[in-house]
């Protein structure tokens, strides 16, 4: 890993972690990212935002809370009001210079977040996002119909907006903070075209994204809760 930065001014990470029906795959993934922030030596946090998940996924980020405190924090939202304004909600409470948003199902895992922070301090970029469709990155569990329609609207939105990024849908990406805060400000989606919208506009506004290949792997644990066009991505 590049060496990071003094301490006086050390780099804070903050994962955000919307949450929806997670009870099963919340301590597994808190357990990893602890793991995973520890062993690098690397200040963290995790914002988690839950939706009033009817499973009892906030009886066990209470928990988590507690027992990994004061790393974990919980807020909540009354009502399932969708992924991208939990992500903007979360970050008013983040304390991080560094913002992660991540999905809480292992479809991304936190073994490759030491990789995504490596490349941004590398480069000093702007942006680092996940890439299913670079490099040795992949789709498992997906059925063939699914990677087709992901893969084609990837390829299509990249044909036809040029933004030079492999995978615009995806959404395990990390970003320095006040550029976060810009791209909130600057896009207005905020459904299903957010991730494709905020890696156009960063690439629009000039900021440099890089991309470290991931597997990502379909949800084992609990429903899926993202429909309608849920294909796309
Ligand atoms: N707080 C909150 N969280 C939500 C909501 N809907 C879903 N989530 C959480 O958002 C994450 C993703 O939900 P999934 O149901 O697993 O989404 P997906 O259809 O597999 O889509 C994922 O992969 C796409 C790329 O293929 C991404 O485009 C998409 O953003 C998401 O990461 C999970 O942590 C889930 O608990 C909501 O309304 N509110």
């Amino acid at each position: 890993m590049a060496p990071s930065k003094p301490s006086a001014e050390k780099d804070v990470y903050s994962v955000i972690l919307p949450t929806y029906n997670e009870r099963q795959n919340l301590p597994i993934i808190t357990w990893l990212l602890n793991k995973t922030f520890s062993e690098h030596n690397l200040d963290w946090e995790l914002v988690i935002v839950d939706d009033g998940s009817p499973d009892g996924t906030q009886d066990v980020a209470k928990q988590l809370v507690k027992a990994y405190a004061p790393h974990v924090q919980l807020q909540t939202r009354t009502g399932k009001l969708g992924l991208g304004t939990a992500y903007v909600h979360g970050l008013q409470f983040a304390r991080g210079n560094y913002i992660i948003i991540m999905d809480a199902d292992f479809s991304h895992h936190p073994k490759f977040i030491p990789r995504m922070i490596d490349l941004q301090r590398k480069h000093d970029y702007d942006i680092v996002t996940g890439t299913r469709y670079a490099g040795d990155g992949g789709v498992y569990g997906w059925d063939l119909r699914r990677k087709l329609t992901s893969k084609g609207a990837n390829i299509f939105a990249d044909t036809v907006l040029r933004p030079g990024v492999s995978d615009l849908t995806g959404s395990f990406r990390l970003y320095k903070r006040g550029v976060l805060e810009k791209l909130f400000a600057q896009t207005d989606a905020r459904g299903f075209t957010m991730q494709m919208a905020l890696a156009v506009t960063a690439k629009a506004k000039g900021y440099s994204i890089g991309e470290v290949p991931i597997s990502f792997v379909d949800r084992v644990y609990g429903d899926i809760v993202v429909d309608g066009l849920r294909d796309l991505a």
